[in-house]
């Protein structure tokens, strides 16, 4: 775990995002997606919107999934698990990284066959203090044919950008800063699944 924390940060600092490679083992990705499973199926996944407050729409032109808050006071043991994990990459960012991170938020997403999230910031004049995305994809399996990959804008020194596209593996996390990396979800051809959240500059 320290030697994948390392990583994170060392990322994070020098180009503003990372992706890890099993950051979960089998054994906790699964559980985590037989979670996700039973919720959906007892019907708790609600239609995501964008913006928040008086903003708050349903905008199913700009994103198609689902999503279910995990509620800090009502976490499941898996749950806080994956909290605890998130909580040493905090720890880690603002050790290396000095981003006075202080708590989190997040969610299990779901993309049924077809959806998308079309390109946005996540940090923005309503959540300046989502300062960190972290997301976790934990689908059993994931191939080039089923396309819904991530894909990154990058921006370079000449002013122009790059495109990074990175497909949701099993036990994959993606880490970037919120407020610096452009990004969507490409449309899904197959239904995908995982925990989006966000580091947070205030309590
Ligand atoms: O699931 C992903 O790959 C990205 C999700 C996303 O951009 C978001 O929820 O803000
Ligand atoms: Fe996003």
């Amino acid at each position: 775990m320290e030697e994948l924390l390392d990583r994170i940060a060392e990322g994070i600092y020098s180009q503003s995002y990372v992706v890890i490679d099993n950051f979960v083992d089998e054994i906790f990705r699964k559980a985590l997606f037989d979670e996700q499973t039973d919720l959906l199926e007892k019907g708790k996944f609600r239609k995501a919107a964008i913006g928040i407050g008086e903003q708050k729409q349903i905008r199913p032109e700009i994103r198609s999934d689902e999503v279910l808050w995990m509620d800090a006071d009502n976490l499941s043991l898996l749950q806080s698990e994956y909290w605890n994990r998130v909580e040493q990459i905090k720890q880690m960012l603002n050790r290396r990284c000095y981003l006075g991170l202080k708590s989190y938020e997040g969610h299990f997403a779901r993309y049924p066959i077809g959806s998308f999230y079309k390109r946005h910031l996540d940090q923005f004049h309503q959540v300046p203090y989502r300062e960190v995305t972290v997301i976790l994809y934990v689908n059993d399996t994931w191939s080039e044919e089923d396309e819904g990959a991530l894909r990154m804008y990058i921006h370079q020194e000449d002013g122009t950008e790059r495109i990074e596209d990175y497909l949701p593996l099993p036990g994959r996390l993606v880490v970037f800063l919120s407020g610096e990396i452009p990004h969507e979800v490409l449309p899904t051809k197959k239904e995908r699944n995982s925990i989006t959240g966000w580091l947070k500059t205030i309590d």
